[in-house]
Order: structure tokens, then C-alpha cells, then sequence
């Protein structure tokens, strides 16, 4: 059997941190949303045994491996069936870019293996699998909009965002998010005791962007804040940077607006550009 899925993107409208937990891991509060750019996941169930992934356009360090290999191998261990798994990953997403690629992927491996499988493991099982491999990875697994948080693993639906559009300027650095993470100086812990007001409209989603992680990726890659003011010159109604960078989303209110702006992002040498838009719940 083979089966082909989208793995979607993510972008975080905004990313607040909290406090830094004694395992090393921060509490944050984020509003999440998959967006319309994807790598292509195709899993085939094979006669011979163990898993194997081929990602086009990832280089993996020595010793490390594709975060959906592990997924798979997750599956077939609560699954108790014993089959060959071949995955083959067409990547569109740039790689440490804050777009939560690797995370999509792995989600996309959970449930969609689950189902291949008829291994019958429940939404909760996925999400908590989910966590172990990654904190953006329940988000993925989850499929909705949400306000997250713990680690981002604890997710609330929210519904009502308004339809933006958004460029996405990637500026073809990678970004470790463990070392954005550990730049961070904490002044002071933050509480985000309640929901907050959701936007209900392009200007009032330009208003609450935000991101404590946005000042440590550019002190140490300037690069993003002449993104952020290129795409707002360009008419973008607010811009923020994603997750841990480096990756800029610019939002509009209507899709002519955002594709005139990535006509002249395009001219930029280096640069990665996408035009998106969140995707229905
Ligand atoms: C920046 C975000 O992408 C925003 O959605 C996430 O917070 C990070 O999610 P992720 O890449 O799936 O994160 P992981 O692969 O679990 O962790 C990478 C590294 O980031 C740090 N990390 C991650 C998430 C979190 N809530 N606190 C952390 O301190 C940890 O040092 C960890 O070693
Ligand atoms: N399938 C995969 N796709 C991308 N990266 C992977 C994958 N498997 C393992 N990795 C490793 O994970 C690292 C982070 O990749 P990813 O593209 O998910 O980062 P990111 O978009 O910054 O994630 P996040 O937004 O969750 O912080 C890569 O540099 C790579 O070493």
C-alpha cells in the first residue's frame, strides 16, 4: 500500500515565553496556524522490514536523523505489526526556517501510518506520541488552529482568524531553535493567565503580533529586521518574524496586495519567498 499526504507549514502569530522549566524546556504561549505550503510525505508499506526515509534537499548531520523516521518506528512499535516502511519526503519547506517543517513531517507520519496501519491508536496516544518527538509536533498532529501551551503541547481550538494573506520571506540562514532558546535572557516571568481577545480582522491581526523570540534571532542575525522593514515598505499591514526564525511573514489584507509585494521580494538574491494563506480548520 502507498499513501501520499501534504505536510503542512505553521506560522505563530504570537509567541509569548513564560519561564524556563527546571527539564530545560520553556513554557510558552503561542496562537498557531497551518498554512498553505507543504512537503509532500509518500509512506509505502513494504515486504522488507524496518523503515527507511529519503528527503530530497535536507542534509542531516552525521549521527542525526529524519525526525519522521522515528514517527514511523514510534507506530510500529504501539502498533505490534511487524512491515517495511519506506517514506519518501519531497521537502518545499526550508529546513530550521521557524516553519515547523520537520514537525509537520512527523505528524503527518503519526497519523497517517496510524491509519495505514489500522493500528487504531486515539487522537490523545498521537498527540502525546507527538510531544516526545517534538513540541511543535501535537500542533501538526492536532490539525487546527490553536492557542498552545506548556510546551506547546497543550492546545485549545480557536476559531474566527481573520482570512489573511501572507508573504513569507525566508532569508537562507538556518536557525537552531535550541540555540534561539538558550539566547534568551529572561527579565522577568511572564503570566498569561486567560485567553486573550482574539483578531477578528486583518488590522486587528497586525496588531497582535508578537514574538520574545524575534530580538535573539536577530541579534545574532541582523538579516531578519531588514526583512521585517523590506515586506512593510512593501505594504504589508504588520510582519513577524516565525518560531525561531529566520523566517518573516508579511500579512495583507487581500491576495493582489501580497502578490505585488512578492514580485519585487522575488528580485532578492538569496532570498526564498511564498505566498500563503492559513488553512481551514
Ligand atoms: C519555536 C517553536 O517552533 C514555536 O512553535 C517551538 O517552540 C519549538 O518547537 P520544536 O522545534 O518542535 O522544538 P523541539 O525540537 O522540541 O526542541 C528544540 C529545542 O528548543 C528548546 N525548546 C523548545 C520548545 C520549548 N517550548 N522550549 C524550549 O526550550 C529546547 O532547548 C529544545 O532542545
Ligand atoms: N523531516 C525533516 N525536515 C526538516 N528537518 C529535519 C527533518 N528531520 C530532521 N530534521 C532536523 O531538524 C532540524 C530543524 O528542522 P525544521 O525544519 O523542522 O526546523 P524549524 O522549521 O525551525 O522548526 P521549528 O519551527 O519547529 O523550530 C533540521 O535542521 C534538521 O537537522
Amino acid at each position: 500500500m502507498v499513501k501520499e499526504f501534504l505536510a503542512p507549514a505553521k506560522i505563530n502569530l504570537c509567541l509569548h515565553v513564560l519561564g524556563k522549566r527546571p527539564d530545560g524546556y520553556h513554557d510558552v504561549a503561542m496562537l498557531m496556524q497551518r498554512i498553505s505550503l507543504y512537503d509532500r510525505v509518500r509512506i509505502a508499506l513494504v515486504a522488507e522490514g524496518g523503515v527507511r526515509v529519503n528527503c530530497s534537499g535536507l542534509a542531516l548531520a552525521p549521527g542525526e536523523e529524519n525526525i519522521a523516521a522515528r514517527a514511523a518506528r514510534r507506530i510500529l512499535e504501539l502498533s505490534g505489526v511487524s512491515t517495511g516502511v519506506e517514506i519518501h519526503i519531497d521537502k518545499q519547506i526550508p529546513v530550521a526556517a521557524g516553519l515547523g517543517g520537520g514537525s509537520s513531517d512527523a505528524a503527518t507520519v503519526l497519523v497517517g501510518l496510524n491509519e495505514m496501519l489500522g493500528a487504531g491508536l486515539d487522537p490523545v496516544t498521537l498527540v502525546a506520541e507527538g510531544a516526545k518527538l517534538g513540541a511543535d509536533v501535537p500542533f501538526f498532529v492536532n490539525g487546527r488552529t490553536a492557542w498552545a501551551t506548556g510546551i506547546g503541547e497543550c492546545l485549545q481550538s480557536v476559531d474566527g482568524l481573520p482570512p489573511a494573506w501572507y508573504v513569507l520571506i525566508n532569508p537562507g540562514v538556518a536557525v537552531s531553535t535550541a540555540w534561539v532558546y538558550q539566547n534568551l535572557r529572561l527579565t522577568s516571568q511572564g503570566v498569561v493567565a486567560k485567553l486573550p481577545k482574539f483578531p477578528r480582522t486583518v488590522g486587528e491581526l497586525a496588531g497582535f503580533l508578537a514574538n520574545d523570540l524575534e530580538r535573539v534571532t536577530i541579534a545574532g542575525f541582523p538579516i531578519v529586521e531588514e526583512v521585517k522593514a523590506r515586506v512593510l515598505d512593501l505594504g504589508a499591514r504588520g510582519a513577524l518574524m516565525s518560531g525561531s526564525g529566520p523566517t518573516v511573514f508579511g500579512v495583507f489584507d487581500s491576495r493582489d496586495a501580497a502578490e505585488s509585494a512578492l514580485s519585487q521580494l522575488r528580485q532578492m538574491a538569496g532570498w526564498r519567498v511564498f505566498l500563503a494563506h492559513p488553512l481551514e480548520d
